[in-house]
């Protein structure tokens, strides 16, 4: 049919009366005909495209099953792809992969808080339009710079569509010169001034275009990082259990400055190319509407055959950045940091190691070097059709000027009317990607945006804030019950009940894995109980802000972070207050600190490296006991906070934090495997599976023969010495000590029959 029309189109006899009638009604036909290849692609594609599955929760964009999926990672959990056939469920839009494990947890109940956390939004539906739409106000925050790009680009554009016209009047008036050397003169001389001004024009306009573009983007992508970094600082510590710290970091980076590229696609490529297309019809049809038609006849048959073969090299070239993505990502996995290069080292695994770098490697450069061959052959197929479409042109448009002998189309005209049909094809080739980096770095968007619009499951900011100066720390739990959300299957605490008074020391003890850490997380409100309450002081802590119930409590964790910074920086991490430095010094003479600092070279200078690598467990220890010396807080929650010290040490701490206690009589919950760190607590709690299956006073447990007691005689067997002479010390200290009488009102306890179950715990796990 298109071809007919171009057929018709030459030889035509167009009667000079009716040329506009004929001419519009050639030109309408042409239209309709393309009107009617683009209606009838997208009908057949739509009822014969393979149907991805919409996983809402998950991605934005339909998954589909793919096999072959070699060293591509699952953007959930971060694993590599398995098994004999690497399969895996892959996005064809965005770079976004999802394992088969991961794929079967997608129904869980939990699912709204599966993988990359639930990610509470605002409620807004999300959709890439959405994001596009979001961007777009983004960019409005620096409107005056847009709009002076705007006004620039279209100047700019305006300035090349005209160039090509002064391009052909330049070759006339060399003809003319040729011919008639005075008139030919003038006109080639005012056609060459006329371009050079426009020329200069053009360039300045695309520098000015140019910078206001770049400062947009780069303001923008400052703007979204700083909102991104204060939405991660204040989620919860679920949002951390299943975020990696590589997702995060490509969040903060490369998705960042990813998501203001739709700026770039709509400005340089939306705009720039729709202006190139319209005016360059506008001036092609003004210089010869007979050869546009002709020229546009042949575009849907180009279309097609371009489209159909560049499909399955864009499916092939769809896997190939993820592999690559892969290839980047696992140096960044597996290059060795200052505590995993002992890992390595130790046994060795070197090779191991570089065998899979070079596995990832190989593929991606496989996946790169198949797109290499396709690309090329798309390449040359579409460079053969575009070169005969100018021959098509050159040879129509050669027979026009030669048969009328320059008066229908001239030289010049012929020159500009091929430079136009060029500007347009180009255009129309970009144009043609233009959706696609939408949808593209609409996904960098959606990636970014989720993350700035999560919202932690505890808010810091809500709830009724206390006055630290008040707070007693009476705490009290009722039938709380929890889950991790990353593992929403097993139910780590199944209805603890429990009191603590101001001033009493609870122990937690019982075999590892138990719940003892994710109790003391609760009362910390890291976690929000899945059943059940935590009362202080006779309010409800849901109803309380956790940032100041944290403010109230000191935590000295089984394994203590550290920043990369001075140990000084360190101790006053988050004190919320002035403090002196004898503050500092005198909180770690308390806590057997202060002489292995004297010991560095730089003091309470010292640069402890990353996670304190450069300080032994011991001494990172004694500076987590410090920094509750300087906080002095209304609850303490010791984690085996002096697991890592070894016996005297761990006498002199444990003498320490007991002053300490006796002088802030605070609430204590502490847990620990050596008993004879928990002897003199008020109350003593045997965990087990999630329950408390004993309790009582360390005389009161071991007087009724159970867990507890077991637990002694094991213990008592292997340290003997380290039980007896803590007994004796608390014998000695008579009533100094912080041993208020027992004030345990045993609750209700939600025991089954696991507690008839546990013969043994073994204190070490
Ligand atoms: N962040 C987490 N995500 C998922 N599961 C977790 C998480 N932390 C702990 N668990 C699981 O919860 C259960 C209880 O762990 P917890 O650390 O509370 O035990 P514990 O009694 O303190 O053990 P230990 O004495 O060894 O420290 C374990 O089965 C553990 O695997």
């Amino acid at each position: 049919m298109s071809f007919y029309n171009g057929i018709k189109c030459i030889v035509y006899h167009y009667d000079p009366r009716f040329l506009v009638l004929q001419g519009t009604l050639q030109a309408l036909t042409m239209v309709i005909i393309n009107v009617e290849y683009f209606m009838l692609k997208t009908i057949l594609n739509k009822f014969t495209e393979e149907q991805g599955e919409l996983i809402a929760h998950i991605h934005m964009h339909p998954l589909f099953f793919e096999t072959g999926l070699k060293c591509h990672g699952c953007d959930i959990c971060s694993d590599q792809m398995k098994g004999p056939h690497y399969v895996a469920y892959r996005c064809r839009t965005c770079d976004f992969d999802l394992c088969p494990r991961c794929y079967k947890q997608k129904d869980k109940t939990s699912a709204k808080g599966f993988g990359a956390r639930s990610l509470r939004g605002n409620g807004e539906q999300i959709t890439t339009w959405t994001y596009f739409r979001r961007i777009v106000d983004l960019a409005m925050d620096f409107w005056p710079t847009l709009v002076a790009a705007l006004v620039c680009l279209v100047i700019m554009q305006s300035l090349q569509i005209l160039a090509p016209k002064l391009q052909g009047s330049i070759f006339d008036g060399i003809i003319a010169y040729l011919q008639n050397p005075g008139v030919g003169k003038d006109r080639f001389q005012d056609a060459m001034a006329t371009y050079v001004t426009i020329m200069v024009l053009q360039g300045a306009f695309s520098g000015l275009k140019s910078l206001a573009q770049e400062l947009v983007q780069r303001r923008m992508a400052c703007a979204v990082r700083l909102k991104l970094f204060a939405s991660v600082i204040r989620m919860d510590i679920a949002f951390f259990d299943t975020m990696h710290t590589g997702q995060l970091t490509s969040r903060m980076t490369n998705d960042a400055s990813q998501m203001t590229q739709p700026l770039n696609t709509l400005l340089n490529d939306l705009l720039a190319n729709v202006l190139l297309l319209v005016g360059g019809m506008f001036m092609a049809f003004r210089t010869s509407w007979k050869l546009s038609i002709l020229a546009l006849t042949i575009v849907p048959p180009i279309t097609y055959s371009y489209r159909s073969l560049s499909m399955p090299s864009g499916r092939a070239a769809s896997r190939a950045p993820s592999t690559a993505l892969t290839a980047k990502r696992t140096p960044r996995r597996r290059m060795p940091s200052a505590t995993s290069a002992r890992s390595v080292a130790s046994p060795p695994r070197h090779a191991f190691e570089s065998n899979k770098y070079s596995d990832s490697i190989n593929t991606a450069l496989g996946h790169g070097v198949k797109n290499a061959y396709v690309g090329a052959s798309v390449t040359a197929f579409s460079t053969y059709l575009n070169l005969g479409t100018a021959v098509l042109i050159l040879w129509y448009g050669g027979q026009l000027v030669c048969d009328s002998e320059g008066k229908i189309m001239s030289i010049g005209s012929l020159i500009t009317f091929q430079l136009y049909w060029n500007m347009m094809n180009n255009a129309f080739i970009s144009l043609g990607n233009v959706f696609n980096d939408l949808i593209r770095s609409s996904s960098a968007a959606e990636r970014v945006l989720s993350l700035i619009d999560a919202r932690p499951d505890v808010n810091p900011d809500e709830g009724e804030v206390l006055v630290r100066e008040t707070v007693k720390g009476h705490l009290k739990l009722r039938g709380i019950q929890f889950r991790y959300r990353s593992r929403p299957d097993s139910i780590v605490l199944k209805g603890i009940d429990m009191e603590m008074p101001p001033g009493t020391t609870t122990a937690l003890v019982g075999k590892s894995g138990g719940g003892k850490s994710t109790l003391v997380h609760l009362l910390m409100r890291f976690y929000e109980p899945t059943a059940g309450e935590i009362i202080l002081d006779g309010k409800d802590t849901k109803l309380l802000s956790s940032k100041s119930v944290r403010q109230c409590c000191g935590f000295v964790a089984q394994d203590t972070q550290l920043f990369s910074c001075s140990i000084e920086e360190n101790l006053s991490y988050g004190l919320g207050r002035d403090h002196s430095k004898e503050e500092v010094i005198e909180a770690c003479k308390a806590a057997n600190a202060h002489e292995f600092i004297l010991e560095m070279e730089e003091g309470y200078e010292t640069r402890v490296g990353e996670k304190g690598i450069m300080l032994s467990g011991g001494q990172k220890q004694r500076l987590a006991v410090a920094r509750c010396f300087l906080r002095k807080p209304r609850m303490l929650f010791l984690d085996e906070a002096t697991s890592a010290l070894d016996a005297e040490n761990e006498a002199i701490v444990q003498g320490a934090l007991e002053s300490l206690l006796l002088e802030l009589n605070s609430t204590v919950v502490l847990i620990a495997h050596r008993l004879s760190t928990v002897i003199n607590a008020t109350q003593i709690c045997v965990i087990h599976k999630g329950l408390i299956v004993e309790r009582g006073t360390h005389d009161e447990l071991v007087a009724k023969g159970g867990v507890y007691a077991q637990l002694v005689s094991r213990q008592l067997s292997r340290d003997a010495s380290a039980v007896i002479g803590a007994k004796k010390a608390k014998d000695t200290k008579n009533n100094q000590t912080l041993a208020t009488p027992m004030t345990c009102t045993t609750v209700s306890d939600s025991r089954s029959e696991e507690q008839s179950q546990v013969i043994y715990c073994d204190p070490a796990g």
